[in-house]
């Protein structure tokens, strides 16, 4: 019997920051209470699915060597967890999934949650589930807190474990350089170090988030600049004492303000333009802070099929197995 393959799906996924985050305290089931305004940035990795004779993950590009390619890989999490959704599970050993990575890993980005995105939707393509992204979210928040939003990007306010979203208007584009820091943190281990301070005195909170929405909607870098703020910062920085150095030289190279982003350790520092992030990036790769400096913008769209928009690329003819 002939049997259709279809062709690769490729998807690109957005990293996300932290304008905003504000953590509670500590539920019973682990997790933090949160509020956070994420918006998404042009950093992004792309993820191709397809049907393969060779199931399994291949991992390319930044932090390749430490991003596992077995079943505790997001994106392979991501696979099973649609099958299953999709009563599918035997063809979730039919497929293959290329990681082709710009975000780094343990970084504070969501790399790992963009990529479980990403798949989720690239493989309901190549299966032709036709779900909409409500539903797709549904099947991301059971994979991670930062997953559903790498599905939708933008700019949006996160609630409860930061899965609930609600988007935030964002009318300007916002220029970024992000400075990555030679290894990861762990995000247990960082709202972990918060939890210790806590217990210990009390570190200073972020306000609310409302005077942030209000200067996303002005458009206006300088009085974002101002609002900036995470509770995971402090923690982020007792556990790696060295961003204090890459926060200061991001400012003293000209951005408006830095911000360790979510659990760290990737600090993003705002800029007034486009020009002025070359500026800083230029700067900051000479202060001998961090690894790498890339320049990104956002708000960009979430996960998004390469070649179209939300529909299928034109196909390849089909290949044909016998
Ligand atoms: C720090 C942020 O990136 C901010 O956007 C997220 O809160 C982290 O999201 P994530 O990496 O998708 O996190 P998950 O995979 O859901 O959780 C990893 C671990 O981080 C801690 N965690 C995460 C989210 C949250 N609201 N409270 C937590 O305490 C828990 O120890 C959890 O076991
Ligand atoms: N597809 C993936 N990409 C990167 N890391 C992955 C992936 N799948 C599993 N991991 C594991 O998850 C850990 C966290 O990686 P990730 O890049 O998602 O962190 P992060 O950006 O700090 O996450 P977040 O900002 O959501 O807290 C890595 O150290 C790695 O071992």
């Amino acid at each position: 019997m002939l049997a259709v393959v279809p062709p690769p799906v490729t998807v690109r996924v957005p990293a996300k920051v932290n304008l905003h985050l504000s953590v509670g305290d500590a539920r019973e089931d682990g997790y933090h209470e949160l509020t956070t305004i994420f918006q998404a940035l042009s950093l992004t990795d792309e993820v191709t699915v397809a049907v393969s004779e060779e199931p399994g993950v291949e991992v390319h590009g930044e932090g390749e060597k430490s991003v596992p390619t077995g079943p505790e890989n997001l994106a392979w999490r991501a696979v099973c967890a649609l099958a299953e959704y999709a009563e599918r599970p035997a063809d979730a050993d039919g497929i293959r999934v290329v990681l082709r990575k710009g975000i780094p890993v343990a970084g504070g980005m969501a790399g790992g949650s963009a990529d479980a995105a990403a798949t989720l939707l690239g493989l309901s393509t190549l299966w032709r589930l036709d779900l909409a992204r409500d539903e797709l979210a549904g099947i991301a928040a059971t994979l991670g807190s930062d997953v559903p939003f790498a599905l939708y990007g933008g700019t949006a306010l996160g609630t409860g474990r930061g899965e609930q979203l609600v988007p935030v208007l964002s009318r300007h584009t916002f220029h970024w350089v992000l400075a990555f820091d030679q290894r990861g943190l762990s995000t247990p281990k960082v709202f972990g170090e918060l939890d210790r301070l806590r217990e210990a005195g009390d570190p200073p909170r972020v306000g609310s988030h409302a005077p942030v929405v209000e200067a996303l909607a002005s458009g206006d870098p300088r009085q974002l600049a101002l609002l900036l703020g995470n509770d995971l910062q402090a923690a982020a920085v007792s556990l790696r004492p060295g961003l204090r150095r890459t926060l200061r030289a991001g400012v003293n190279a000209g951005a408006l303000a830095g911000t360790v982003s979510g659990s760290g350790p990737t600090c993003a520092f705002l800029c007034t333009g486009a020009e002025s992030a070359l500026e800083v990036a230029a700067e900051l790769s000479g202060a001998g802070v961090c690894r790498t400096v890339r320049v990104a913008h956002g708000p960009v769209p979430g996960a998004r099929l390469v070649g179209g928009d939300d529909t299928p690329r034109p196909t390849s003819p089909p290949q044909v197995h016998a």
